[in-house]
């Protein structure tokens, strides 16, 4: 199969669906691979480099849109791209549909079968083609809550860890999965005030025994979280429904019960957002204000982190592309675990939980 990897062209996001050394597998396995010239440069890997493991290098996104049979990206495709899919052609990336109408209608019309990486199931359960970039922004999102916190940045001005003699930031994180996990463990590593909502009682019991009283753990209702918010200096937004829209955790009237200048970290801001006045925003321009709380909603943290995160993505995402380079869209009907993956094919949304979603 020739497979394609376009430049990304999402806001400041600088990770490429395939790294050289992934590359070097497909066609390790017979497989061709043309990539855009400058694709790797985010993540400091020239055209000399790809060209060395023997993919060839093109001048421009259209052509790898044109010839590929299979295109691996990164984010989901931008209007521009969308209209240059076509049917018989297979897309391998994060899609997030289920807010997004606008490119479903796009790649539904394009005919294109698109494979989306946050729908991929894993015999163990969970996500395992979202799991590393959720660990990524898990991490980053305390970084995220503490920049925005300092009163430079417009922030309330508390320090997460405090000070000995005064009190630490309370961190209030909404869904304990892997965003919320990683974020919680990167604010005890900094000494903040830790509580983790989520909804099921198992993963919770998890979670206490992972932080051995380091953290509290908290059953998610409108009741605990709003008393919640009015302690929080930042909340987390983290809870995810697979396939679904996030559902509207905080709505716009309980921001009057925060701290002035406390911050929201919406990081499910990808499937919509769990605060009610989260829209996405991009690295260029991240935070902006409504009722005197901040809030950050990149959808793309991980991308200011290509190095990381490219490789972290490229090791969970290249066996499903080989077997999708291998048997082409027949790979998703052999694997159940791809199956869930394949969000469009043939003009129509075939995931149920998306259709669903999206009321198609
Ligand atoms: N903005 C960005 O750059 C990125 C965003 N994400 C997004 O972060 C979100 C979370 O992803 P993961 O942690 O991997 O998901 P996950 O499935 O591991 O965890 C989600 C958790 O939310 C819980 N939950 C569901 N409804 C809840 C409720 N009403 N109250 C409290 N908890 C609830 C679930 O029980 C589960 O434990 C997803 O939307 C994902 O796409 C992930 C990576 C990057
Ligand atoms: C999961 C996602 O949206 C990202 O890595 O950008
Ligand atoms: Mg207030």
């Amino acid at each position: 199969m020739l497979v394609g990897v376009p430049k990304e062209i999402k806001n400041h996001e600088y990770r490429v669906g395939l790294t050289p050394e992934a590359a070097r597998e497909y066609i390790s396995r017979g497989h061709a691979v043309i990539v855009e010239t400058g694709a790797g440069a985010g993540i400091d890997k020239s055209d000399a480099e790809y060209a060395r493991i023997g993919a060839e290098i093109v001048s421009t996104a259209e052509e790898v849109f044109a010839r590929a049979d299979m295109i691996v990206k990164v984010k989901e495709p931008q209007p521009g791209e969308w209209t240059q899919l076509r049917e018989g052609q297979i897309l391998f990336t994060y899609l997030h549909l289920a807010p997004d109408p606008d490119q479903a209608r796009g790649l539904m019309e394009a005919g294109v079968s698109a494979v989306a990486y946050e729908t991929v199931t894993g015999p163990g359960g969970g996500l395992p083609l979202l799991a590393p970039m959720s660990e990524v922004a898990g991490r980053l999102s305390i970084e995220a809550g503490a920049q925005a916190l300092r009163a430079n940045n417009g922030g309330r001005g508390t320090l997460m860890g405090g000070v000995p003699g005064v009190l630490p930031a309370r961190v209030v994180v909404l869904g304990g999965g892997v965003v919320g996990t990683q974020a919680a463990r990167m604010a005890v590593g900094l000494g903040a005030d830790v509580e983790i909502f989520d909804r099921s009682l198992p993963r919770l019991r998890q979670l206490d025994e992972m932080f051995q009283g380091r953290v509290s753990t908290r059953y998610s209702t409108a009741g605990t979280i709003e008393q919640a918010l009015t302690a929080a200096d930042v909340v987390i937004g983290a809870v995810l429904i697979p396939g679904a829209s996030a559902p509207h955790l905080v709505p716009r009237e309980d921001l009057k019960l925060m701290k002035n200048r406390a911050v929201l970290v919406d990081v499910a801001i990808d499937q919509g957002g769990c605060f009610e006045t989260s829209k996405a925003t991009t690295h260029e321009n991240p935070t902006y204000e409504v009722d005197n709380v901040i809030h950050y909603c990149v959808a793309n943290m991980p991308g200011a982190v290509p190095l990381t995160s490219s490789y972290a993505l490229n090791n969970a995402t290249l066996p499903f592309g080989l077997a999708l380079a291998e048997k082409g869209v027949k790979a998703c009907a052999d694997d159940p675990h791809l199956t869930p993956g394949l969000n469009v094919h043939q003009g129509k949304i075939v995931n149920e939980a998306v259709a669903a979603s999206l009321g198609f």
